[in-house]
């Protein structure tokens, strides 16, 4: 977390407070010693120059795509417009477009204090949220919308991901139903997390090494591990329930994603997995509908015979039900956190209710259980859902930002003695679970 730039000037003029976000305060990027300030003077800034360079780079491309009169340089423009009120620390202005997401989420930010409007004022998640749906609305005022910006990178991501991909297809063909092989293929799925785009801005990684031998060796980085709980819970079920994931990453993690639903459907742990997609393109890597019908195709089109039975098998899950993309919500790529989603999307949470568990994966769902709040790190799960409650819930998530709750005493204070950044590397990880 190095700046390079003097910051002395813009420091003074936005108020940037040179800390922490005290306890119990939500985060926000006027602390200079956080990782939103960091985010927001260097990680997004950074992610917005790579679109705008891509759209000139892929040119030709897009102008056969989207016909000779695809306003490729104002796009790239905007984007660029866009960066740089973010690192004026602008405001966060009204959408104008048609989506319809558009009325929420001017509902959403009028109710914001005034004062709170900017990039480095805000909440951490309410803003990056924010430049996320910004983006979307560049795009979709012009002539390329519907173009996923992130696409390239995702596909890559898979691409990239086939020998870890295919150890793990042959790991588990042979698989039982019992609780070690469950907990096993769970943390399999937390340490795909890893794997995001937008820690590294957009930078991909390669998942190498043997990932069954990673999980033992990255036990001691498990920091707490509600396996065992969650085992319990399916095990005793009737195997009638349904389960829903919230997605995260697009690449090795969905896959990890779609092996471990395999084993819940294949072992009759319940009958049905319910996938939630993000609509829009999203923190470079998260999953929306497309790339998990891509996905599928990719596996299919394997020459390796198991990657691409596996792939066909899972295309057979989706046509029979017992794999199911969830409709659309836009929730998933909105600013609230989950505590208030009984109140402003109470059909989503009638849904979840309904769920047997909910599988929230990753660094952002996290955020957003939390409420990006400064919780101490040992205050329990359930304190810090607020009332969020639907159903069953459980968390797998890689610690990539600078809150955390759980984890027993002394635990935080001796990761930091060790390493002043290790929330932030995604070395660490928690699985949590907190019952209905
Ligand atoms: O893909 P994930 O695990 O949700 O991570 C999202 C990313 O967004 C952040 O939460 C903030 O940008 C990072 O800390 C993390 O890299």
């Amino acid at each position: 977390m190095t700046l390079t730039q003097d910051d002395s000037n813009f420091d003074v003029e936005n108020g940037i407070i040179d800390g922490e976000a005290p306890p119990h305060t939500q985060l926000a990027a006027k602390y200079k010693q956080s990782f939103a300030y960091y985010t927001f003077r260097v990680r997004l800034p950074s992610t917005l120059q790579t679109i705008a360079d891509s759209l000139a780079k892929d040119k030709d491309e897009l102008l056969a795509t989207y016909g000779a009169d695809a306003d490729i340089d104002q796009t790239a423009a905007a984007v660029l417009e866009l960066r740089s009120n973010i690192l004026k620390n602008g405001p966060l202005l009204p959408f104008n477009d048609k989506d319809s997401d558009a009325d929420e989420w001017n509902l959403f930010l009028e109710k914001l204090p005034k004062e709170n409007r900017t990039y480095f004022a805000a909440c951490w998640l309410y803003a990056e949220c924010y430049m996320y749906r910004k983006l979307w609305a560049i795009f979709i005022a012009s002539r390329l919308a519907g173009h996923d910006y992130f696409r390239k990178q995702k596909q890559t991501a898979a691409q990239l991901s086939f020998d870890a991909m295919l150890a793990v297809a042959k790991g588990t063909r042979n698989n039982e139903r019992i609780a070690s092989t469950f907990q096993k293929l769970m943390k399999l799925n937390l340490w795909g997390n890893r794997c995001d785009l937008s820690i590294t801005s957009g930078k991909q990684v390669k998942p190498t090494g043997d990932a069954f031998h990673q999980v033992d060796e990255l036990n001691p980085n498990l920091l707490v591990d509600a396996t065992g709980t969650i085992w319990e819970l399916l095990d005793k079920s009737d195997g009638n329930g349904i389960v829903e994931f919230v997605f995260d990453n697009a690449g090795y993690e969905l896959y990890t994603d779609l092996i471990l639903a395999e084993y819940i459907i294949d072992k009759g742990l319940a009958r049905k997995v319910r996938f939630n997609a993000k609509a829009i393109p999203w923190f470079i890597s998260d999953v929306r509908a497309e790339d998990y019908h891509w996905t599928i195709q990719f596996l299919i089109g394997q020459s390796d015979p198991m990657l691409s039975e596996l792939g066909k098998k899972f295309k057979r899950l989706t046509d029979e039900g017992k794999f199911e993309l969830a409709p659309l919500e836009h929730f998933w790529s909105g600013p609230y956190e989950f505590y208030r989603m009984a109140e402003v999307q109470p059909e989503l949470y009638k849904r979840l209710s309904q769920a047997q568990l909910v599988i929230l994966k990753g660094d952002l769902n996290y955020r957003k259980l939390l409420g990006d709040y400064s919780w101490h790190s040992t205050e329990s799960l359930e304190i810090c859902l607020r009332g969020f409650r639907p159903t069953n819930l459980c968390t797998l998530r890689t610690i990539k930002a600078d809150l955390v709750c759980g984890l027993p005493q002394g635990k935080s204070e001796e990761l930091f003695a060790k390493d002043k950044e290790w929330m932030l590397t995604g070395e660490y990880g928690t699985i949590e679970f907190a019952p209905k």
